[in-house]
């Protein structure tokens, strides 16, 4: 039997901290800031963006929720986040993904000044990334990133498979895991002979929104496996990417589905805000 990844009491902790860093630079006169902008009525992301605005609450950042129609236009779009980007008491800005169909997505999130993107995923936050001076992350790999190293999982020289090669989530993973010495293999959908691959990992990220598509097949005896799987069914409830109730019997150690990314997920954001706050007062003076 392995053990279960604590998420959301790792998400506590360092939330704690956070608090008493906010209590700090308040002390100082600075309130870090966070907007987080949300265009249209898709439900999944009205309750993340719930989630992050009580957290953020929680940890004394000020937090503004704008809360856009779905006919939103691009162009009203773009004048809301230059708003932002001008505005002193702002220093993080968070567009909820997805967007409508009519904006386009990759416009909007190059409008976010990179100092202000909490979310690491403007272009030269990624380029930085994988260019290996990483600077503003994607909050999710880095949640996990914090995951291995509160449970003291090395993973130098280990295999690391990644399922799903999204840029939010499976391409940020893989490269970080890159850069702390594994051998990273990314798996798609196109992939050929998934479940062998995924046999082969010592620690194995999923990250494909199919509800318990990893059973205890794909998983090798004493691995390490990272669910960041979101998935709603008809009556509301979630399920992650993996069948947590086989794969804790196989696992050494297994994230559940909720309590284990997704609040490790918000409290990264919550962590590069202050930090940006940090840096945005230092560039003033
Ligand atoms: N907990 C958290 O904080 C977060 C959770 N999520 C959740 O994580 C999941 C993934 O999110 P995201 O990365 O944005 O999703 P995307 O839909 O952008 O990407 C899914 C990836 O999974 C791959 N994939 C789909 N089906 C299969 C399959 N049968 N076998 C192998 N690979 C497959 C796709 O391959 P291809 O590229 O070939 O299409 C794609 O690369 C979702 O459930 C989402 O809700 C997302 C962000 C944060
Ligand atoms: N610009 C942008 N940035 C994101 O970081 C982003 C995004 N868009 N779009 C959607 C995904 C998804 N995501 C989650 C955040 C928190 C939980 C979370 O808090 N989950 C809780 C409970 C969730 C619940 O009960 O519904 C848990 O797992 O315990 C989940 C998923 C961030 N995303």
């Amino acid at each position: 039997m392995g053990t279960i990844i604590d998420g959301r009491g790792l998400a506590d902790k360092i939330q704690h901290e956070l608090k008493e860093e906010v209590a700090a630079l308040k002390e100082k006169g600075i309130v870090p800031g966070l907007a987080v902008v949300l265009v249209g009525e898709n439900g999944a992301s009205k309750t993340y963006v719930k989630n992050k605005e009580r957290s953020a609450q929680k940890v004394g950042i000020h937090s503004i929720v704008d809360r856009l129609p779905e006919e939103t236009t691009e162009q009203a779009l773009l004048m809301k986040i230059e708003q932002y980007n001008q505005d002193p008491t702002i220093h993080g800005i968070l567009v909820q993904l997805p967007l409508p169909l009519h904006i386009n997505e990759e416009k909007i999130l190059q409008a976010i000044l990179p100092s202000k993107d909490v979310d690491g995923f403007h272009p030269v936050n990624m380029g930085k990334l994988f260019s290996g001076q990483p600077d503003k992350l994607p909050c999710t790999p880095y949640g996990i990133m914090e995951m291995f190293k509160h449970y003291d999982v090395d993973l130098e020289g280990k295999n690391a498979v990644v399922i799903g090669r999204s840029n939010i989530v499976g391409k940020p993973m893989a490269q970080l895991l890159l850069m702390k010495n594994a051998t990273v293999t990314i798996a798609h959908s196109k992939t050929k002979n998934l479940a062998k691959i995924a046999q082969e990992a010592d620690i194995l990220v999923v990250a494909i929104g199919k509800a318990n598509f990893i059973t205890a097949d794909f998983v090798k005896s004493g691995a390490v496996v990272i669910d960041v799987g979101m998935n709603r069914d008809d009556q509301g409830k979630l399920a992650g990417d993996v069948a947590f109730d086989q794969v804790i019997d196989k696992a050494s150690l297994v994230t559940p589905v909720p309590k284990g990314v997704g609040p490790m997920t918000i409290t990264m954001l919550l962590s590069q805000t202050v930090s940006s706050a940090k840096e945005q007062m230092t560039v003033v003076r």
